[in-house]
This record gives structure tokens, sequence and C-alpha cells, in this order.
């Protein structure tokens, strides 16, 4: 009935319950038992029918009745007592088994490159994490014990052939073959590969639905329908599709096998019973044995309804199975055997070469260059070029696939993951901020500092306007349910944190293309504040912010196309220079358009600088 690969799945499952599962092996032992026990009420009712038929019509005769009937009574409240106890056993299991699914899961979400992120949406793992983990309960804690009582009664029936009528026996068990025949065909490859469909398209449910509701603003703002988030819409049609075909295709075979089982007293008991009664010597004796199938048989289809349920819950739990597993043996970031210390605060770019997974063209092609330390490099170039994965490299989103990045003299691969993290300070435009209180946004850069520091840092980071219009100040939650912050606004409590963490080296993706003027000038402050003696490697959105630097980086199509100050490279006259006059082009339209003489001219620089 079950196959090598869901034993192995049910297996694999209980090595997540770690010292709890020899309580998964004890509830189904019990469940068991109970099952043994439950028989006991049926054996009781042929002892009562067998004397009511010798005595009858002198009831009153029957005087073992009443005490077969506490008999009844007595084994129903074991039965029940001990069926308990196992449940309560196997949630034990299943509790701890889903819980270290999720433990272990997220534990290790904590040592995986911050690259993973990028490339496994949040929902899908969301989905995985916790509903994937939740499904394996149902599982453990009702399906397995259940299945454990319905295998003793197979066995069970074979006892009662030799103690009742086996011929009668014999009819109710065809029920139950023909049952088992059902459910090992649902549990083969079509079962199997649908339930992966199944989960799969729920899985892919989950991500799209993630992904429209953050996007449901941007929607709102161009009147879009649902219809018009294409593959979210797909997804829910898709999810539909195998609803239905559950419905009408997959739901054959078990409704064909509850079928068989509840009808089986009727489709071969009865026939049976005409069959033998009139060569019958003793009918009484043949009466009793009836009665007793008749009335068994009543649990037979609870028995298979409730194996047909592990094998579809063993199939579901396999595939959540490997998803947890696939999360749980993500590659985590390789750590050398022996560290190096960062002798300084610079930064090397050896010949890196860098190409994302399933990608046809390198994101960078043998790319070198150097930030000395306490200088600050602005990355600029067109859309697309590589500045950001450039940038993604130092916190080790990812490897080089060629090549070396260097922190402070030492190979980023042989720095101890802590000491790079302490050393580096980053700004991603990615970072949100938290759901709590501003003080606490900030502090997450030093858990330990002080309110005052705080202060401090928000201070450097040009932040008192933000302070003074929050209701609360500083203990203001901030985000959904408390109170929100410009873009600009962000920009600069994510400049304070990086301040307060006081790292020696900032990697920054200057976020000032869409702020308003006023912002955009207390960002510059902010962010000037934060290069003052620190190593900078800034990915420039403006070219306005990078005139500053101590040296501009013009990477296009994975490749250093050029590289040194602002005044050499306007004298090259190269891609820098073009994409400098396509910027002053653009700064003089506006002017010319807040001085009402509109004209045609783009408002972007042709060049596209990102
Ligand atoms: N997660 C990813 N998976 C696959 N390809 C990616 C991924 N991220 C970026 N790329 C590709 O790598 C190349 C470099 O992208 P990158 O984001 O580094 O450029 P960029 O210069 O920062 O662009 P922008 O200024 O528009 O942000 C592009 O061709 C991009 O399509």
């Amino acid at each position: 009935m079950k196959g090598k690969k869901e034993r192995g799945s049910i297996s694999q499952l209980l090595d997540y319950a770690g010292e709890r599962r020899p309580f998964a092996y004890l509830g189904c032992a019990l469940s068991a038992i109970s099952m043994l026990l439950g028989m006991g009420p049926y054996i009781c009712i042929w002892f009562v029918a067998k004397e009511l038929l010798a005595v009858a019509p002198q009831w009153e005769m029957a005087a073992g009745c009443t005490q077969y009937g506490w008999l009844a009574l007595l084994f129903s409240a074991a039965s029940l007592i001990v069926y308990l106890i196992a449940l309560l056993c196997t949630h034990l299991a299943a509790f701890k088994t889903a819980s270290n699914m999720r433990r272990r899961s997220a534990e290790h979400l904590l040592e995986v490159p911050l690259g993973y992120f990028e490339s496994h949406a949040s929902g899908a793992l969301r989905r995985t994490i916790d509903g994937c983990a939740g499904e394996t309960e149902t599982l453990l804690a009702h399906n397995l014990p259940d299945a454990a009582g319905s295998i003793t009664l197979i066995l069970g029936m074979f006892v009662t052939f030799a103690i009742f009528d086996w011929r009668l026996g014999l009819a109710c068990f065809v029920s139950i073959v023909i049952s088992l025949i059902g459910i090992s065909m649902m549990m083969g490859g079509t079962g199997a590969a649908f339930m992966q469909r199944y989960e799969d398209s729920l899985v892919a449910m989950n991500k799209t639905g993630t992904e429209y509701v953050r996007g449901i603003p941007v929607l709102k703002v161009f009147q879009q329908t649902v219809f018009s988030f294409r593959v979210f819409h797909e997804s829910i049609n898709a999810y539909s599709e195998i609803a239905r075909e559950y419905a009408v295709d997959y739901c054959r075979v078990p409704q064909s096998v509850a079928v068989t089982a509840i009808n089986g007293v009727v489709i071969f008991l009865i026939p049976t019973v005409l069959f033998l009664a009139p060569d019958e010597q003793d009918l009484g004796l043949f009466l009793a044995n009836l009665t007793f199938y008749a009335v068994f048989s009543a649990i037979i289809p609870t028995s298979m309804l409730r194996l047909m349920f592990l094998g579809k819950m063993t199939q579901m739990a396999g595939v959540s199975l490997e998803r947890v597993s696939a999360v749980v043996h993500a590659p985590v970031l390789s750590q050398a055997a022996h560290t190096e210390t960062m002798q300084d605060n610079g930064i090397v770019f050896d010949h890196v070469s860098y190409t994302y997974e399933g990608a046809t063209n390198p994101a960078l092609s043998d790319l070198s260059f150097e930030i000395e330390p306490a200088s600050t490099v602005a990355l600029v170039g067109p859309s697309g070029g590589g500045k950001t994965t450039c940038a993604s490299l130092v916190p080790r989103f990812w490897d080089p696939d060629e090549g070396r990045v260097l922190v402070g003299g030492a190979d980023v691969r042989n720095l101890d993951q802590s000491q790079l993290m302490d050393s580096v300070a980053f700004v991603f435009q990615g970072n949100r901020l938290f759901r709590t209180s501003l003080l606490e946004n900030v502090r997450a850069a030093k858990p330990g500092a002080t309110r005052e520091e705080v202060v401090q840092a928000l201070s450097a980071a040009r932040c008192e306007d933000i302070v003074a219009k929050l209701p609360d100040g500083l203990d203001t939650p901030l985000g959904a349910g408390g109170a929100h912050l410009s873009g600009g606004e962000i920009q600069r409590v994510l400049l304070a944190r990086a301040i307060l963490k006081d790292a020696p080296i900032v990697v920054l993706d200057e976020a000032t293309a869409f702020a308003d003027p006023e912002n955009e000038l207390l960002i510059q402050e902010a962010m000037s504040k934060l290069a003052a003696g620190r190593t900078v490697l800034m990915i420039a959105h403006r070219l306005s912010t990078v005139v500053r630097a101590d040296k501009i980086i013009v990477i296009d199509q994975g490749r250093v196309r050029e590289s040194g100050s602002h005044h050499e490279l306007l004298a090259q006259d190269g891609l820098y220079a073009r994409m400098w006059a396509d910027y002053e082009r653009a700064a003089t339209w506006r002017i010319a358009r807040s001085s009402k003489q509109a004209t045609t001219q783009p408002v972007q620089p042709a060049g596209g600088v990102a």
C-alpha cells in the first residue's frame, strides 16, 4: 500500500521530531491498541445476539445480556481513552516536527548569501517555511495514528475469520481489498504527480499574491484592474484549474473507494448470506455471525477513508518536505578554514567576473579597480551596466565566478563574516524600515546604542525635521499603522543608521533620484557626514552627486570603461563626457521649463544614466 518513497518521506519527516520521535511510534502503537479494544463491543454484540437467538422467544432467560452491555461500554471507554492518549503522543511529535522544520529553515536562511533572497521571492519562502511545515502536522498528528488503527483492523479481520464465520468475513474483506486497490492506484505515479502540481500552483499563487499586494499602490495610480496584473491572474487561473481537476478527476478514485467500502455490506455481504442461508445447519449461530459482520462492517468505511487520507497527506507532506529540504540545504556562504584579517579599509576588485544563475551574458566581466582607504569612489554608467552587481559583491550577496574582491587586503571569502559585516555599512535602496519606532529603526545598526547616540546619528544625517514632525518624536512607530516618511526622508534615516554603525567602510546606493530639491540637499549633507574619514563605494544615480568623488568609475556592459576624477573624465571626452553633457542639457531644460519656457526636449538624459 505504501511505496518505498512514502515510507521514506515519513521517516525523513520524523528526523525533524528529534527526541520526540519515539512519541510518534508510541502514538501509533496506542492507536492500534485502541482499535483492538474498539473491536470488543462488536464481539459483545455477537454474544448478545447468540444468547437472544438461543432463548427466543423467552427473552427474559437471556441473563448475560446486561453483563455484555457493560463490558461493551467498558471496551468503548477504554478504546476512546487509549485513542486520546495516542493522539496526545502524536501531537507532541507533530508539533515538534513542524516547529523544528520552521526553526531550521529560518535559521538556515541566516546563513545563505544575501543574494539568495533576490532569486527567492519572500511570498514563496513564507509559504515554504510556514505553510509546508504546517501541512506535515496533520499527517503526523492524525493520519499516521489513524492509519496504524486501520492496518490493525485489516489484520483483526483475519482473527474474526477464525472466531466467527470465515465465509461472511471474506465477503466483508472483499470490499476492503477493492478499497485498497483504489488507494494504491491513487498513490501511484499520477496521484503523486498531481500533488506536486497542486503544491507548485499553491506556491506560485502565494508568491505572485505577495507581489500583487505589494504592487497595489502602483496599480491604483495607473487605474489598472486585477486583470492587468497578468502573472497573479494566471496563477489564480492555474490554481483554479487544478482545483477543478481535483474535484472532477482526482476525486473519482477516492469516491469509488468510499462507495465500495460504505456499500460493501450490501454489495457483498447480503448476496453471500442469501447464498449460504438455505444450507445452514445452525441457523441461530449463522444469524449471530451475520449480526456481528453487519454491525462490524460499519467501521470499515471509516478505516478505509483514513488510510486514503494517509496516502493523500503523505504525498502532500512529501512535496512539503522537499521544499523545506531545499531551503534547509540551500548552499551557504563558504567560510575559509583560515580566516584573514583586514589590514586597512581599502577595497580592490581584482579581475572580477560574475554571471547570474540562468543568465546568458555576464553581469561583470574582468572588472578591476581599487578604492583607497578613506576615499570616495562613485560607480556610474548606463542602466543595467553592472553597478549594483558590483557593489553587491562586497557584502557577499554573491561570490565572483572569477577573480577576487579584497576588503582591507583580504579576500572577502577569507574574512570572518561577522568582521566583514561589522566593518562595512550597507545602505541599499532595498533596506526598508521596520515597523517599529524611529529609535529602534536607527538602533538596529547598533543594538546597544544609547538614546543620545541615536539622536546624534539622526542629527548628523540631518533628520532633525523628521524627529520634530513626528507626534512622539523618536518613539513614533513607523510604517503601516504608524507614521509615514517620504522616500527622501527614509533615505536620511537609513543614512543615520549607517552613521550610528560607525563602520570604516560604506557601500551605498545613492537614492536622490526622486527626492525633492530640499530633501536632496539634506541627503547630500547626510552623505557628506557619513563619507567623512570613511571609504565609500557609491552607486550614483545623479551625476551632480559624483562631481566631488575622489574617483569616478564608468561601468558599461559589466566592464570598466573609464575611470578618473570628474575633470579627468571630461577631458577624456568619452562616455562620461557624453553622459555629463546629457545631464547638463536635462538640467537646463528643467530651468527653462520652470521659467515657463517649455520646450519639447526630453526630460531624461539620452544616455539613460541610472
Ligand atoms: N538577480 C538577477 N538575476 C539575473 N540577472 C540580473 C539580476 N540582477 C541583475 N541582473 C542583470 O545583470 C546586469 C547588471 O545589472 P545591475 O543591476 O548590476 O545593473 P545596474 O548598472 O545597477 O543597473 P541600474 O542602474 O538600472 O540599477 C543586467 O543585465 C541585469 O539584467
